[in-house]
């Protein structure tokens, strides 16, 4: 009975990929780890530390990775592992239950694609984009979460979590950014509004196995960038979360405990190009399914970007353009279409039309 209940939480393409599923691993930190995707305990990434933070090591990090693990971030470990093992039992619910509205405005159930309108929705595949990402997640804007009417204890709890671990993302988010501004030597006012903590919100994901894993070119998300100023990873212990780096790909481990933090597009814009936003992708497990979760924010509404190698443009206009680039082109070209390019009719007039050839990277974005 509840093998039939579990193997119909899965959208339809993932079922017949997906063996009996293996029980979820503990994101318990203390307990006996079980290193699923680890063989020597270490990595390379780079590790900031929250509690005491080094400017140099998080310019570091920031020039040379876009991307970094936190320590000493001060969320309580019950959270996260509350808030994790609440999650998988979420996504345990019938399948067609998620897909009819269960979880009910202001979250938002996709599949398939992280790839979402404003509104939440999964976004209509684009014409290069046959694949579908081996996905399924619900988005959850943190301002609107009061708005939940939880008529389900499971709801009220998980709302309940996420509003709580949205305080503590949004209080390392605005711990993080002065420094990265300082180090910029940006003004006051981008100080003050090129990062909004009212924008953030969060996206739990499952990940189903695949007895292939991602051996067909099957991904549990494409290789992309986001959008966000930051974005902060939760990860529980199955891995599959890989960097680029100088053009090799290095996995980021699951430590428990810890959390990645990766920069995004409006980082890279803001820092005008100092700063690296991460280029990644999410393996898919052969044996095990897999949960994260993301936190995202960005600019404060309305806040117009200027950078020398950009043209000035507002968060909303990005947006704007990535949903138009994935519907029309099937990817997202991103950064590419506000830079301003030497020797280019770009600088005389709007660039929106002229880079259907920079391919960009990325088929995914968030936001
Ligand atoms: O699940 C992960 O580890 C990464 C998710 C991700 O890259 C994203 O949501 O943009
Ligand atoms: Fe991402």
């Amino acid at each position: 009975m509840t093998l039939h209940l579990q193997s119909n939480s899965y959208p339809p393409p993932f079922r017949r990929h997906s063996p009996v599923p293996q029980p979820q691993p503990s994101y318990v930190s203390g307990s006996p780890a079980r290193k699923l995707d680890d063989d020597s305990g270490t990595d390379p990434i780079p590790v900031v530390d929250l509690g005491s933070l080094d400017q140099g090591e998080l310019r570091e990090a920031c020039r040379g990775w876009g991307l970094f693990r936190l320590v000493n971030h001060g969320v309580p470990q019950t959270l996260l592992t509350m808030l994790q093992e609440h999650v998988g039992r979420l996504f345990s619910l019938p399948f067609e239950a998620k897909q009819q509205g269960l979880f009910g405005s202001p979250l938002s159930y996709f599949w398939g694609t992280p790839a979402l309108t404003p509104s939440g929705s999964a976004l209509g595949m684009g014409p290069g984009q046959d694949r579908i990402n081996w996905v399924e997640g619900l988005n959850a804007p943190l301002g609107q979460l009061s708005q939940l009417r939880a008529h389900d204890p499971l709801l009220a709890s998980f709302r309940d979590l996420l509003q709580e671990y949205g305080a503590h993302l949004g209080r390392i988010a605005t711990s993080l950014f002065p420094a990265m501004a300082e180090d910029l030597g940006l003004d006051q006012e981008q100080k003050d509004s090129y990062l909004s903590e009212s924008t953030g919100f969060v996206r739990v994901y499952r990940y189903p196995c695949c007895p292939t894993g991602s051996g067909n070119n099957n991904w549990g998300m494409d290789v992309h960038t986001d959008s966000s100023v930051l974005t902060i990873l939760c990860q529980d212990l199955v891995g599959g979360l890989e960097v680029s780096r100088e053009g090799e790909w290095i996995r980021v481990r699951p430590i428990p405990g810890t959390l990645i933090v990766n920069l995004g597009d409006m980082m890279q814009a803001i820092s005008n190009d100092e700063y690296k936003s991460a280029i990644h992708r999410v393996r898919i497990s052969e044996r095990h399914d897999r949960i994260s979760i993301g936190y995202f924010v960005f600019p404060g509404e309305g806040v117009v970007i200027r950078s020398s190698n950009y043209q000035p443009f507002k968060y909303s206009e990005f947006r704007a353009q990535v949903q138009m680039d994935v519907k029309m082109l099937g990817f997202k070209v991103g950064l590419e279409r506000f830079k301003i390019k030497p020797n280019s009719d770009d600088n005389n007039n709007n660039n929106n039309n002229n880079n259907n050839n920079s391919k960009g990277i990325s088929s995914h974005f968030q936001g």
